[in-house]
């Protein structure tokens, strides 16, 4: 049964880390208790916007989910976010947090690395100016693969001398090496393939074991780059240079005390603030129905709209989220009881059961995700009651909305 998804927050010291974390993690109305099994003091619950299925039928307002929210169809589902706290240069041999930041971060599937923009703080997060944000990146790739390479480095006269006596083949070897930072065989499958004229593992030199390693961590670290304090007036510079860099890395301008503020601002009543959007509206728009506020803050949400909103399209910390889960592939998946009504097992409200699954995965995998391995599906049915085979995969708007049918237990069991 594949587990839930789980998104690490990596970053250097204040680069807003915990900032981002907390508007992620901010549910503004009343949710549901906590859907995840394991808790721990790192663990948090973020919610990823998506548009739900109940827009698709014009039933939003019986829409009532039982984890997280949806508001006029835009659904905000739970998704488990790591905050992988104290990682500093030199974290692979041991410094800050070290070893430890490590090993929190093998349990990730994605990664959202927190930069700060802004230039105004340097690679231990002290306070300075001008400081070249492209550092960063660098270095939290580096410390990642320096980690992996050095516990390969150091057994690998014993992993050559087994893989050639056993005639291994290179994926079977490398997946009982990288099996602890949770790798697949198909994740080493593909790093390998990307790897034009790799020679036999035997004949592996140090600058291809770095070669594998960094094609490596492209699957199993999956990187979205959260380009924060872009409120800043020095942080323009900066994300271009960054964008030119890595054309190809996933990146979200944001701006997370902006969104804090704005959110803050929304459940006290100042202001009307749709999150991931640019609308924001504030007494001078509604005067009956928000409280009126001070000229200093007035204008800081001016200033909010020209410096941000109105430049970016919104403070960027929901499309962080939303990106993190497209990098992964993630759909929304709905199990109901009623595949004519969508209603639920309490016959009541529509869409209350939403997963999020890796697109292309079989309805029959996903089947067992949600049921469990004990029970006997006797058919599944998608939107129209149409039957749907265990083969078939969930894409966006096709085998996502599901009912099951569960054979009655026979007198024997
Ligand atoms: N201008 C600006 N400042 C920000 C933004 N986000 C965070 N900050 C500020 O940056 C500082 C550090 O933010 P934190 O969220 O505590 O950073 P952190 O990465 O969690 O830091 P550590 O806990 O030291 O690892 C705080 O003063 C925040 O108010 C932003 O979008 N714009």
């Amino acid at each position: 049964m594949p587990r839930d998804p789980l998104i690490g927050i990596v970053g250097k010291p204040s680069s807003g880390k915990s900032t981002t974390l907390n508007s992620l993690t901010d549910a503004s109305a009343s949710i549901g208790s906590f859907p995840f099994t394991t808790i721990d003091p790192n663990r948090a619950t973020g919610y990823v916007q998506i548009d739900c299925a109940c827009s698709r039928f014009g039933k939003e307002s019986l829409c009532k989910p039982n984890y997280g929210w949806c508001t006029n169809g835009k659904r905000h589902v739970p998704i488990m976010l790591l905050d992988v706290a104290g990682l500093v240069p030199g974290a692979h041999i041991g410094r800050g947090l070290g070893n430890k930041f490590l090993d929190d971060l093998r349990h990730a599937d994605a990664l959202i690395h927190v930069v700060d923009v802004s230039g105004t703080t340097n690679a231990e997060g002290k306070n300075t100016r001008g400081y070249d944000p492209l550092n960063d990146i660098e270095w939290l790739q580096d410390e990642i693969r320096l980690w992996i390479e050095g516990n390969l480095k150091k057994r690998w006269g014993s992993i050559v001398r087994k893989h050639t006596a056993t005639k291994s083949n290179v994926v079977d070897t490398l997946q009982a090496q990288f099996g602890g930072y949770g790798s697949q065989f198909s994740m080493i499958q593909r790093a390998l393939d990307r790897l034009e004229g790799l020679p036999p593992l035997e004949h592996w030199n140090d600058d291809w074991i770095t070669r594998v390693v960094k094609s490596f961590m492209v699957e199993k670290f999956p990187t979205v780059l959260a380009l924060n304090k872009i409120d800043h007036p020095d942080a323009d510079k900066n994300v271009s240079k960054i964008m030119l860099k890595y054309p190809n890395t996933k990146s979200v301008l944001c701006s997370a005390v902006t969104e804090i503020f704005l959110r803050k601002l929304n459940k006290q009543g100042f202001i009307r603030y749709e999150e991931g959007t640019e609308f924001v509206d504030t007494c001078e728009d509604d005067p009956e129905n928000l409280k009126p506020l001070d000229d200093k803050i007035l204008s800081r949400i001016e200033g909010i709209r020209d410096l941000v909103l109105y430049r970016f399209g919104s403070t960027g910390v929901v499309q962080v989220l939303q990106a993190a889960t497209d990098i992964l592939n993630l759909i929304p998946v709905y199990a109901v009881r009623n595949i004519q009504t969508f209603q639920g097992g309490n016959g009541q409200n529509v869409f209350r059961d939403c997963f999020l699954v890796k697109r292309g995965t079989s309805v029959g995998k996903v089947t067992r995700h949600i049921m469990g391995t004990e029970v006997t599906i006797a058919a599944i049915e998608t939107v129209g009651g149409v039957r749907v085979s265990e083969d078939a995969p969930v894409e966006p708007g096709k085998n996502d909305i599901l009912s099951f049918k569960i054979a009655p237990k026979s007198k024997d069991t």
